[in-house]
């Protein structure tokens, strides 16, 4: 270990003497603390993650805290992927802070980098490397694991099942997955030679390409024998220099930083300097010229690496080796979205929703600055940043997760936010990360649910058995256009380029309304070819396209980032030890458990993703089996209590200015803020919207879910937020 820099051994001294008692509880082995120190060395915890009981979760931390401190001398880095310093430990704040910093810093008040952009994503289980340290996890014996691509081609071809949520539910989702995390890998994969020969043989070339079988029955026609992978980067440092970390490079909380940027630098080229007001482009003439469409993000270059204006032609599809489908890119591109996240032009229902959530910044700061003409354009723009994270975190807890989670899970847990929460209730010793086991499988089995089809308008399908969708839904309304325009898409046409489809005539309009009329998949081991071979596509000469396979990718990545196997994480749901295929049986069909039996050796090697993903519901949820449930539970807990800047927790300094007065008036603002919905978002910001979904997360006619007029609504009455020059309220 090195020698502790004086400054940082103080600050650990700091850290540790107020919390002796619990440390040494720990040590004295107080049976709460050894189910804690079982969680922190990947022993059996025997409970539920959230059992865990608050002092447990102070020692926790402090004690992660001590191994990183005590390793945070700056270090070179060993290469190009990991980063061997913890510099993010040396983060300091200022007093008093009325606003959250777009970074993340400074929201724990003891730990200042907890959530932090740019830091390692925090574990459930202690990783399970080859070698101890960070080489990409082999099975029992030490033998390679199965290769991902040949697991997905078994265990996850093209099914199509419907479930009762839409394809909105589905897209918001991964929305919060961009707004807490975002694994520093060099853009895939991409012109990286991770499928050159010998590539992943030497650790230091950062490659883990994905073998593909010869015999493979899709990619065999291009004679494609692998698909490319470059690893995460990765610190050592977080573990005392023992194993690997991955970064992410977001904060981790729930802070719209996929609006806002992660960063002030970003923070600050996204803002137009005036009126509180966020760069926009107005955009009068759509791609067909056919009148006024609104304002969509700014277009700019830097976020050209992400983006692409037209499907490539793959140079060398015949090759036996090959380099990544998304490695030849377009010269013109119309329009690349500049937003606070970096992957917003992935496809363009999420670029649909980026331009939804810009708009209503734009909206609520322009009626903020009309009710205070006296506010400077910093005040107006924190003001309505302060209230579009509120109403993305409460729509959130109170619309979205009883949906992911079921009604019962949420009620349980407390997590639908009502009027103000105080202060005592935020848990400043509980880790308010995102989870490496979180983002890396059980929040990406969402994948699942991604339709490849995805519809332009609302009139569903034209084409296949389906044909006609919720049209009967519009009667009364009359919206003939929409009809006429109503389609499908293929998204493999559509990665990096969702500019031409959103900016023309009603464009915007027709992809919100496919997002909300149309279901999503099931959640279940099928997949959408659109997503298993249609990756970010190349065009074979015949005209024929293939891509990277997103299921194979997320298998790898678990192996990659040291995610133990299935069987280690059932433990965690208090499901009973497994140690031969047939223990599965209690939560995965005979059917299913033979699949695995006849890819994985051995019970141990199952990859999370896959053996989650398998298991039958849990009781009284509604998406997921016991291990992902407990998982997601965890998370969103975390993401919710231990975020001192949630929305509605009242009596802290940004959440309230001297007196009573105004934390009388705070608490105001949180109860109008609670007439927001992701219905009213959609009338208030598209034109065209005058009637929708009251719940568009789930399907029309599901528990009376209607079509209302944009009129019958409640709204968010902004008047609360009307101020005096002397700074008080009305
Ligand atoms: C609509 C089509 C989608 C595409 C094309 C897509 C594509 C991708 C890609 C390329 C990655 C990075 C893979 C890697 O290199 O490891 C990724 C990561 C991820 N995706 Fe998706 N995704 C889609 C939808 C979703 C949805 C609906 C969710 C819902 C939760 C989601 C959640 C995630 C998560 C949690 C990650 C990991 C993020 C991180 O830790 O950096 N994705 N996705
Ligand atoms: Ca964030």
């Amino acid at each position: 270990m090195r020698k502790p820099h004086p400054v940082l051994l103080a600050t650990l001294l700091f850290l540790i003497l107020p919390n002796l008692r619990r440390i040494l509880g720990v040590l004295l082995g107080d049976a709460r603390f050894c189910l804690c120190a079982g969680v922190m060395l990947g022993l059996p915890p025997g409970r539920r993650l959230l059992s865990l009981s608050r002092s447990c979760s102070t020692a926790l931390l402090v004690m992660s805290a001590a191994i990183m401190y005590l390793s945070a001398v700056p270090a070179a880095a060993a290469d190009a992927g990991v980063q061997d310093d913890c510099e993010f430990l040396s983060t300091t704040c200022p007093p008093v802070l009325l606003f959250r910093p777009h970074d993340g810093s400074c929201n724990n008040p003891r730990f200042p980098w907890l959530g932090r952009a740019n830091t390692p994503l925090y574990r459930v289980l202690h990783p399970a490397y080859a070698d101890g340290r960070g080489a990409a996890r082999r099975g029992q014996r030490g033998q390679p694991l199965p290769s991902a691509q040949e697991v997905v081609t078994r265990l996850m071809p093209e099914v199509h099942h419907e479930f009762l949520t839409t394809h909105l539910f589905v897209i918001w989702a991964q929305l919060i997955s961009h707004d807490t995390a975002f694994i520093k890998a060099p853009k895939n994969q991409a012109t990286g030679p991770c499928c050159e020969r010998g590539a992943g043989r030497d650790p230091g070339d950062r490659c883990l390409p994905i073998p593909v079988p010869y015999d493979d029955p899709f990619y065999s026609q291009f004679r494609v024998s692998c698909l490319p992978l470059t690893r995460t980067n990765s610190t050592s440092c977080a573990a005392g220099g023992a194993y690997d970390e991955q970064l992410t490079s977001v904060s981790h909380f729930m802070d719209a930083s996929f609006v806002y940027g992660s960063d002030a630098a970003t923070a600050k080229r996204l803002r137009s300097g005036e009126g509180g007001q966020l760069r926009a482009r107005d955009v009068g003439e759509g791609w067909g010229g056919e009148g006024w469409i609104g304002q969509f993000p700014p277009s700019d270059a830097t976020s050209a690496p992400l983006c692409s204006s037209s499907i490539p032609s793959a140079s060398s599809s015949t090759s036996s080796t090959t380099s990544s489908p998304s490695s030849t890119t377009s010269s013109s591109s119309p329009a690349c979205y500049l937003t606070g996240d970096l992957r917003a032009n992935q496809n363009p229902m999420l670029a649909g929703l980026q331009t939804l959530l810009l708009r209503e910044h734009n909206r609520v700061a322009a009626a903020l600055a009309d009710l205070n003409p006296h506010w400077e354009d910093e005040r107006v723009y924190q003001e309505a940043r302060r209230v579009v994270v509120a109403e993305w975190q409460l729509i959130t807890y109170r619309d979205w997760l009883r949906w992911l989670l079921g009604e019962d899970s949420v009620k349980r847990l407390g997590l639908v936010p009502q009027g103000a929460t105080p202060r005592s209730e935020y848990y400043a010793d509980v880790d308010p990360r995102t989870a490496n086991d979180v983002t890396t499988a059980a929040f990406r089995s969402l994948h699942s649910m991604v339709q490849g089809d995805f519809w332009v308008g609302m009139g569903g399908p034209r084409r296949g058995a389906g044909g006609g969708g919720y049209s009967r839904g519009r009667q009364g309304h009359g919206d003939e256009e929409a009809a006429a325009a109503a389609r499908t898409e293929a998204l493999g046409e559509w990665f990096d380029n969702p500019a031409p489809l959103l900016e023309r005539a009603r464009g915007l309009r027709d992809v919100l309304q496919g997002l909300a009329y149309q279901q999503s998949q099931d959640l279940d081991r099928w997949m959408d070819n659109e997503i298993t071979e249609q990756y970010e596509p190349v065009r074979a000469p015949d005209g024929r396209r293939w891509g990277n396979n997103l299921a194979a990718v997320d298998i790898q990545r678990g192996r990659d980032h040291g995610l133990p196997g299935y069987v280690a994480y059932r433990r965690l749901a208090g499901l009973p030890e497994a140690s031969s295929f047939d223990d599965l049986l209690d939560t995965i069909s005979w059917e299913d458990v033979s699949e695995l039996r006849q890819v994985y050796e051995h019970v141990f090697d199952v990859d999370l993703y896959v053996g989650a993903l398998l298991e039958r519901r849990a009781h009284g949820a509604l998406l997921f089996g016991p291990t992902y449930q407990a998982m997601l539970e965890d998370q969103f807990w975390r993401w919710r209590f231990a975020d001192r800047f949630f929305y509605n927790f009242a009596g802290f300094a940004h959440s309230l200015r001297e007196g009573d007065d105004h934390q009388r008036r705070h608490e105001q603002q949180i109860l109008a803020l609670e007439g927001t919905s992701v219905a009213r978002l959609l009338c208030d910001n598209v034109a065209g919207f005058d009637f929708v979904p009251r719940d568009p997360f789930i399907k029309i006619g599901f528990r009376g879910n209607e079509n209302v007029p944009c009129s019958e609504l409640p709204e968010v009455d902004l008047s609360h937020w009307q101020e005096h020059r002397d700074g008080r309220g009305e």
